[in-house]
């Protein structure tokens, strides 16, 4: 379950809970929490090119999982009062996919690509022309019959999103006019998204219990509202259905979520490279195989909030732990290449 909650994948929810993580979404820019500077530019390009009639321009949204980047798309295609088609990376096999999401695309809809570091080279070319031009050209048949014919394409936005912009090829990402990096989101940001999670919910919580889900959350919305949901079952079997901090105390510790929001995976993360490592430096693949996760996982979830927090250092020959992380593991910094922490 803690895996849920961290990776936030929908796979282990029933639908009640798809139902409950809808209900959740904010579905405007003005419903929408933190995030202030991508937001205000965001405004005013949608703004601008409503105006003027266009299609905004192409955005990518990149930064770590849960912190709203699909959220964000849906609010762009709203905000636009345009249609948005959804599709990921990997699910384009073949540049015919691409071409036939495209070519039903009507005047200024919105294409959302999820995963877009994952698109198939070849199907990633065709993309080019499409956001370059609005036009594709297609092959038809294959040896000496082939030709390839063009079509033209209403104009449209595409929004791509990944956890991993620095896997996006270079061509691919000079084509997006817009750009915005989503930043982890601060206690005080995460107590009114809980707050306005409980209120949908229709589970009252006072303010210390919010913040105390808040502060715990790994700076990310989709973890402060996963954490909220398991919080409310305590407050409803153990207590009055009040969430108060004594109830998010029992719940976060009973999901193993400690002091600092880290998660049973960032402690072993870190006592790895402590207790088997030395403090490192060591590689990403030698910690992803101490701690039985993938690499992918560790790089893309864990290690980003790790380094944020200052618990974990990133150096040309590999992860370090930092004297935080030996503290927080109640671990007492030994030497290490001989020398002393402090
Ligand atoms: N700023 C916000 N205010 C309120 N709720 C938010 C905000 N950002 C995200 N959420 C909530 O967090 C959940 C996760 O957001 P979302 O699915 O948009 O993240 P994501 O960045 O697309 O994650 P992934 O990289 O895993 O696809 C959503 O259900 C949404 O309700
Ligand atoms: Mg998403």
């Amino acid at each position: 379950m803690r895996k849920d909650i961290i990776s936030g994948t929908n796979d282990g929810m029933s639908a009640t809970e798809k139902e409950i993580e809808r209900a959740l979404r904010p579905l405007s820019f003005e419903d929408f929490t933190g995030q202030a500077k991508v937001l205000e530019n965001l405004e005013v390009f949608v703004k601008a090119a409503m105006m003027r009639g266009d299609a905004l321009d192409h955005v990518l949204l990149h930064g770590p999982p849960g912190l709203g980047k699909t959220t964000l798309s849906h609010i762009i295609a709203n905000e636009l009062g345009a249609n948005i088609k959804m599709t990921s990376g990997p699910v384009l096999d073949k540049p015919s996919d691409l071409a036939g999401l495209l070519t039903n695309l009507q005047q200024n809809d919105v294409l959302f690509i999820d995963e877009i570091h994952r698109l198939n080279p070849i199907v990633e070319e065709y993309l080019y022309s499409a956001m370059e031009d609005y036009k594709i050209d297609i092959m038809l048949d294959s040896g000496p019959n082939a030709r390839s014919v063009q079509i033209k394409l209403n104009p449209f936005t595409l929004i791509g999103a990944t956890t991993r912009a620095g896997m996006l090829t270079a061509p691919l990402r000079a084509r997006f006019g817009i750009s915005s990096r989503l930043e982890y989101y601060d206690a005080k940001l995460l107590t009114s998204i809980v707050q306005r999670s409980s209120q949908i919910l229709a589970t009252p919580i006072d303010e210390k219990g919010a913040y105390e889900i808040a502060r715990r959350s790994r700076g990310t919305p989709r973890i402060a509202n996963n954490l909220l949901r398991r919080t409310r079952d305590f407050a409803q079997v153990r207590g009055n259905g009040i969430i108060n901090v004594d109830i998010a105390e029992i719940a976060l510790n009973a999901l193993e979520v400690d002091q600092h929001g880290l998660d049973e995976m960032d402690n072993r993360i870190l006592s790895t490279i402590i207790e088997k490592f030395k403090g490192g430096p060591v590689g990403l693949s030698t910690i992803a195989t101490a701690c039985g996760e993938e690499s992918e996982t560790i790089e893309e979830v864990y290690e980003p909030f790790l380094i944020q927090e200052g618990f974990l250092k990133r150096t040309s020959r590999g992860r370090e732990a930092t004297e935080k992380a030996y503290f927080h593991l109640g671990v007492v910094p030994q030497t290490r290449n001989g020398e002393l922490f402090g």
